[in-house]
């Protein structure tokens, strides 16, 4: 049978309430079987510089993830990809009775022109923007929206989603939800010093999905 997956990819330095927030929701109003939480190697848009190493942040997500169908995973390390691009063509070839749907806040909607090929990625699979407080004029606004406005689906409904034709694109509203890993790392800067367990450190090279 057909699963139906949201992916959700991030830094995850560290992975908090929000990713947990917004996971149960688009699990809800996407009826999704199971998120995964793609745990990136590294975001090219983002600076090196005060990035967690990949074992404390997938941990991170392992806790965080804990009691819901959510996988965290660092499935891009193994395949060598880092362009959401590039992981989508392997994973759509990898799992073919799998559904894809791309999962983001609204952060990244604003900056999502600067991604290699994102508008391959929308031919390639449907994606769902999650608000977020303080980006909803960004988002409005986003340079990539010039395009995408004209493929966007009613949000009322977003469980029809696996249906639609590509590109398509559905703007989620929630409870908005104000943690951030920013503001984490304000309140504990050496969050990911604490021990790493061993085990799960060892896994992260391991992992397989299924
Ligand atoms: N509170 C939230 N509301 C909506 N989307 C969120 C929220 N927190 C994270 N996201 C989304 O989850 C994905 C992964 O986010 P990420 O791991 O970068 O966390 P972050 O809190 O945005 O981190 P940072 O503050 O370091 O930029 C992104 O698509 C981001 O937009
Ligand atoms: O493919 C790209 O060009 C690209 C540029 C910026 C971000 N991304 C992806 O966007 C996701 C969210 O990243 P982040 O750091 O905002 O959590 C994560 O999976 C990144 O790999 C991808």
């Amino acid at each position: 049978m057909t699963r139906r997956v949201g992916l959700l990819g991030g830094s995850f330095n560290p992975a908090h309430g929000g990713h947990r927030g917004i996971s149960r929701f688009a699990l809800e109003a996407l009826d999704l079987d199971e998120v995964w939480w793609l745990v990136s190697p590294g975001n090219p848009l983002k600076p090196r510089a005060g990035m967690a190493p990949l074992a404390a942040r997938y941990a991170s997500a392992v806790r965080a993830a804990r009691g819901l169908p959510i996988r965290p995973t660092t499935i891009e390390a193994r395949l060598g990809t880092r362009y959401t691009v590039e992981t989508l063509t392997q994973l759509v070839r990898r799992y073919p009775h799998v559904q894809f749907i791309w999962l983001m806040g609204a952060d990244n909607l604003a900056q999502f022109h600067r991604w290699r090929d994102w508008r391959g990625i929308a031919r390639r699979l449907a994606v769902a923007v999650i608000a977020r407080p303080g980006y909803d004029a960004a988002a409005r606004r986003a340079p990539a929206m010039g395009w995408l406005r004209r493929y966007v689906r009613p949000a009322a409904r977003a469980d029809q989603w696996a249906r639609w034709s590509l590109p398509a694109l559905v703007l989620l509203h929630f409870q908005p939800d104000p943690r951030s890993a920013t503001s984490f790392r304000a309140r504990h800067p050496d969050w990911h010093e604490q021990a790493t367990p061993k085990a799960l450190r060892d896994r992260v090279t391991r992992r397989t999905i299924i």
